[in-house]
């Protein structure tokens, strides 16, 4: 699956909408029992969550938005289907999540294709649930480095810390990809499907017992003038670096 959202492939509502219809498409159809997800534009993996969905616009909305990050969360995580990241770009926050969800994680060996939790440089906080992912798969020493510095880690720096699985010269991702992905494929699918809902049942269960909570939370955080206040910052920032 490329995920193919221009300029920066953002996760905006209707893409978060079109990534859970596809991937029910996807696990419906019995022939499908893995699943590549990379980027169509290599350079940017995903810039994570759409900025502009969660500025100047009104709770209905945030919580519509927040809804339908959350299903796409659920869906990802629990998939019945191997899911392998080939990470072909940089992967900020949301795009981080993203990776973190699948079962592997290979990055393309480029100093410009960082990867993490960077919220805390935005102003905003990780939610809970976004902090247990990356637990589950760093620990919890290294995430709180991590989540309170913001860091957006290079690649060997990945790997080292175990948020991504393998780096590989970028030539070689998609082959990679898919020798990985046949390496799962060998193991039957039941006792591997189990496994994975076994592993993580905890962490899914932590975030369906809050999630009208979690959304209220969103919802009166993001619409502080404060934080709308650091998100315009951001953005303007960000506007401001290519002039
Ligand atoms: C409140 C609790 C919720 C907490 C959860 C938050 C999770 C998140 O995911 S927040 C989003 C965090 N994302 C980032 O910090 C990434 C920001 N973007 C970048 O660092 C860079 O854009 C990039 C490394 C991904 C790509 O760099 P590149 O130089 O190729 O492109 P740019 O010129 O920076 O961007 C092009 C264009 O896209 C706009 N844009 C970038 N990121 C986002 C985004 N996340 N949402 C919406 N729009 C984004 C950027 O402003 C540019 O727009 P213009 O062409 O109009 O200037």
């Amino acid at each position: 699956m490329k995920l193919k959202n221009p300029p920066v492939n953002s996760l905006s509502l209707e893409m978060l909408t079109e990534l859970v219809i596809n991937l029910e498409k996807l696990e419906n159809d019995k022939a499908v029992r893995g699943l590549v997800l990379t980027s169509e534009y290599p350079g940017i993996f995903s810039a994570g969550l759409d900025l502009m969905e969660m500025c100047g616009r009104n709770p209905a909305h945030y919580a519509e938005y927040w809804k339908a990050l959350q299903e796409f969360w659920l869906k990802l995580y629990q998939s019945s289907l191997v899911v392998v990241a080939a990470i072909n770009g940089a992967s900020p926050a949301g795009g981080c999540l993203m990776s973190l969800i699948c079962d592997y994680r290979i990055l393309a060996d480029n100093p410009k294709y960082t990867i993490g939790l960077n919220e805390t440089l935005l102003g905003i906080v990780a939610p809970f649930w976004f902090k247990d992912t990356m637990v589950n798969t760093i620990g919890h020493r290294a995430s709180e480095r991590a989540l309170q510095l913001g860091l957006l880690f290079p690649p060997a720096e990945a790997l080292q810390v175990g948020l991504v699985d393998q780096v590989v010269p970028e030539d070689k991702l998609q082959s990679t990809a898919l020798s990985v992905m046949a390496q799962w494929l060998a193991i039957p699918d039941h006792a591997r499907q189990l496994t994975k809902t076994m592993m993580r049942k905890p962490t899914v269960d932590h975030l369906v017992k809050q999630r009208d909570a979690d959304i209220q939370n969103f919802v009166s955080f993001v619409s502080r003038d404060s934080i709308q206040k650091s998100l315009q910052m951001y953005l303007q920032k960000l506007r401001q670096k290519k002039s």
